[in-house]
């Protein structure tokens, strides 16, 4: 074998890397017409006896490259006529898989007659998390490798795995830990010479299952009802279906029709942009033109957790399993003990999910994990998060504390939903050091960290609290300060209409089905009695919207001449706090319980409440549950936009994609309206608003009306509308 630039021998691989990780691009049109010459020259070169294909930069590659498939001009040489050229060659080709090999990167693979895997490389066809299958022939090839259950599996979820499952599954050949390209090479001197055809994957029959058809309509039964709307998943099993009824040919044809009904579907243009849209609110930018580009962060060697209530619990978990020493802190002994036996019961767990993955987690060591009363403790660590209750003059006692105990650098985050940022830090002598960190519960799963930069945080700070979440393998969004923050503060209005649709008519189950059929993950309802009714009742009184500070004589649906609903505190005033008390809007099994049951109880006080405040219910349509709800919830989006809050409308997506259940095959509730199209967004809300005219949230946001004004321009645009930069950006 030869080695030299270009296919044949030991040639560049199927793609030129630009930069790893600030800029790696897709198999391009470029790479895939190299490949073709290539190949081409070396079946016709009589001295070249075998061919090699491998990565730049040690990656063989992410796969094709997902912004042109929104490219109008999509043309040029196939990827899919590509593997079957590899695959037909006369020369046996070895694919010497190092980094990794995703989606097309992973079919060319599968083209070849051999693959080799460095010991540390992933693979995975994660099409379908793009809304799209893999449509180079790879529904077709992986069953025929690996069988129908594993390529399923791996299609249906676009999951990574390691070069060892891949060997175990017979996806690859041979794993080596020292050099792939030599170790490919070496395969391919050795196999020369011997038949082709058992290792042309397209000649091979599927292996059979003793009942395929009923395996294929369980796993679709499956996948839609994890899919939630999402047609990806059940597209790709209706291809692998194809490879196990038709000849190889017929079943290329049938993935293509499906890959062309996914790319036209709408939902794969969303889930891309959710795809790009998470890498770009990596990009931050706050007040006075500090930015990410500028900011460098500091060590985060160890951290303090104070509070170890249940959102203390999830964060000391994702630090420890962040390999971040902790110290965990409690207010006395006796929560200190509940808290700890808490902590060890999910990191015990989370230490058997990730046993699976053979990685090991250590926290029975105190050097990783220590708990204490003494806040002397907390002296030298590089973060402290806070998490205690949402009570101000609490949360202002301990960072005024942190702030005399604590080494000058050290990041101070609260751990709040809704708090004013600036206030807490100005209990401090550092307010710099000072920074919100919103935390989903439960927080050693849930995805999002909503940052939140006060007036005199740092860009330090902020980009120290942007390391701590890709530490804890958590998408970071960065935004200002303001009540509820982005993701609160759109909930409140979203919340706020469902519960007066319940006022004018609807139930519980029906305001939550219709929204649990758009997508969500729960609605409305089975959120709140999930999250505790009390929660929002406390919050409630402390502003003084319920409670005994409400001056006399306060109509009981009205509050600072706005409409007001009264039945959350009702149903609180009543005990119903939802699972944690075994009822709210539904009722469950147990305390505790987690299963939802539509309760006659509430009926009966809807149609009590109904009766004393003279409302005559109608029949409320899925239609208009939708757009009061979504619509609110979109309108103060663009309120947040227009002040500043957030850089873009894509940080308003992320937020809600990872933290608040929104479908991501919808793209975010941003991409959403511009979806639906922002002139019909406004003409709804204006409707609504004319019939609900004492209700703010429905009135349109002037930054909506002036997109519209300006000709509904597309959703990357809309931050070059507002007439000046906010002061906060
Ligand atoms: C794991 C990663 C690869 C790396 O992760 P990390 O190290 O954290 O780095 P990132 O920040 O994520 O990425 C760095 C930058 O690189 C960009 N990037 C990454 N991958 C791609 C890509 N594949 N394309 C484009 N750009 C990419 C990323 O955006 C970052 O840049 P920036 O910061 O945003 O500027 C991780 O990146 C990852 O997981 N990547 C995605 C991997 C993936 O999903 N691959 C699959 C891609 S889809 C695919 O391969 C499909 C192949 C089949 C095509 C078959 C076509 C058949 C056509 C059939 C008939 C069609 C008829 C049409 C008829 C008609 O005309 O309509």
């Amino acid at each position: 074998m030869r080695r030299g630039r270009g296919l044949h021998a030991a040639g560049a691989g199927p793609e030129r890397y630009q930069g790893y990780g600030r800029g790696l691009r897709g198999i391009s049109l470029a790479v895939l017409q190299a490949l073709e010459d290539g190949l081409e020259k070396a079946d016709a070169d009589p001295s070249v006896k075998a061919v090699m294909i491998c990565g730049e930069n040690g990656k063989f590659s992410a796969g094709a490259d997902i912004r042109g498939f929104s490219s109008p001009n999509r043309q040029g040489p196939s990827l899919a006529a590509l593997v079957s050229l590899i695959e037909s060659s006369k020369k046996p080709v070895v694919a010497a898989i190092e980094g990794i090999a995703l989606g097309g990167g992973l079919e060319v693979a599968l083209g070849c007659h051999y693959r080799v895997a460095h010991v540390k490389a992933r693979m995975g066809l994660p099409e379908v998390t793009l809304g799209l299958l893999p449509g180079a022939e790879g529904t077709q090839r992986l069953p025929r490798l690996i069988g129908v259950p594993a390529a399923l599996d791996m299609i249906t979820t676009g999951k990574h795995i390691s070069a060892h499952e891949a060997l175990k599954l017979g996806l690859v050949d041979e794993v080596v830990e020292a050099n792939t390209v030599e170790a490919a090479m070496h395969l391919a001197n050795q196999v020369i010479g011997q038949p082709l055809g058992p290792r042309r994957l397209s000649l091979r029959p599927v292996p059979p299952l003793p009942d395929t058809d009923g395996f294929l309509r369980a796993a679709r039964l499956r996948v839609r009802e994890r899919a939630r709307g999402c047609l990806a998943p059940e597209l790709c099993v209706q291809a692998v279906r194809a490879a196990t009824e038709l000849p190889f040919s017929a079943g290329v044809r049938r993935e293509r029709e499906l890959f062309v009904e996914l790319l036209s579907s709408g939902q794969a243009r969303a889930l891309q942009y959710a795809f790009f849209a998470e890498r770009a609110v990596r990009r931050w930018s706050a007040p006075g033109g500090a930015a990410s580009h500028g900011a460098a962060p500091r060590p985060l060697r160890s951290a303090a957790v104070i509070g170890l209530g249940t959102m203390g619990r999830g964060i000391v978990t994702c630090l420890v399993k962040a390999n971040i020493p902790v110290v965990a802190l409690e207010q006395n002994l006796e929560y200190l003990n509940v808290g700890r036996k808490a902590v060890m019961l999910l990191l015990e767990r989370e230490a058997k999910k990730m046993e699976q993955d053979a990685q090991a987690l250590d926290f029975h060591n105190p050097a990783r994990l220590q708990f204490t009363v003494d806040f002397d403790l907390l002296r030298d660590v590089d973060l402290v998060i806070e998490a205690v209750f949402e009570d101000m003059a609490l949360k202002k006692e301990i960072f005024h504390k942190l702030s005399r105990i604590c080494k000058p650098e050290a990041l101070l985050c609260t751990n709040t939903s809704a708090l004013d940022i600036d206030e807490i830090a100005s209990a401090t002598s550092r307010p710099e050091q000072v920074i919100g960190t919103h935390f989903f519960s439960p927080a050693h799963v849930m995805r999002l960290l909503e940052i939140i930069y006060g007036r005199h945080t740092s860009p330090t700070a902020i980009a120290t609290a942007m390391q701590l979440a890709r530490a804890l393998r958590k998408v970071g969004v960065v935004v200002g300060n303001c009540f509820g923050f982005v993701g609160n503060r759109m909930m409140f209005p979203y919340v706020e209409q469902a519960v007066f649709l319940l006022e004018e008519g609807s139930r519980p189950e029906e305001v939550d089905q219709v929204l649990e059929d758009f997508g969500f993950k729960i609605g409305p309802f089975r959120m709140s009695d999930l999250a505790g009714l009390d929660v929002g009742w406390r919050s409630r009184q402390g502003q003084g919207l319920t409670g005994p500070s409400v001056p006399a004589g306060t109509p009981a649906r009205q509050r600072l001449g706005r409409r007001y609903s009264p039945l959350p505190d009702l149903l609180c005033e009543s005990g119903r706090f939802g699972q944690k008390s075994g009822t709210g809007w539904y009722r469950y099994e147990r305390a505790g319980g987690r299963t939802a049951t539509p309760d006659p109880g509430v009926h009966s006080l809807l149609a009590q409440y109904r009766h004393t405040h003279g409302i005559r219910p109608r029949h409320i349509d899925q239609e208009e549950i939708l757009e009061r709800c979504l619509f609110a919830l979109i309108n103060e989006g663009f309120a947040i936009l227009a002040e500043g809050i957030a850089a873009g409308p894509e940080h308003l997506d992320v937020i809600y994609i990872n933290g608040y259940g929104w479908p991501r095959h919808r793209g975010g509730p941003m991409f959403y309206a511009a979806t639906v199209g922002l002139p019909r967004v406004l003409a709804r809300l204006q409707h609504h608003s004319q019939a609900h005219p004492d209700v703010p949230g429905l009135r349109p946001s002037a930054f909506l009306e002036k997109l519209v004004a300006m000709g509904n321009p597309p959703l990357k645009e809309w931050m070059s509308y507002l007439s000046q930069q906010s002061p906060r950006l």
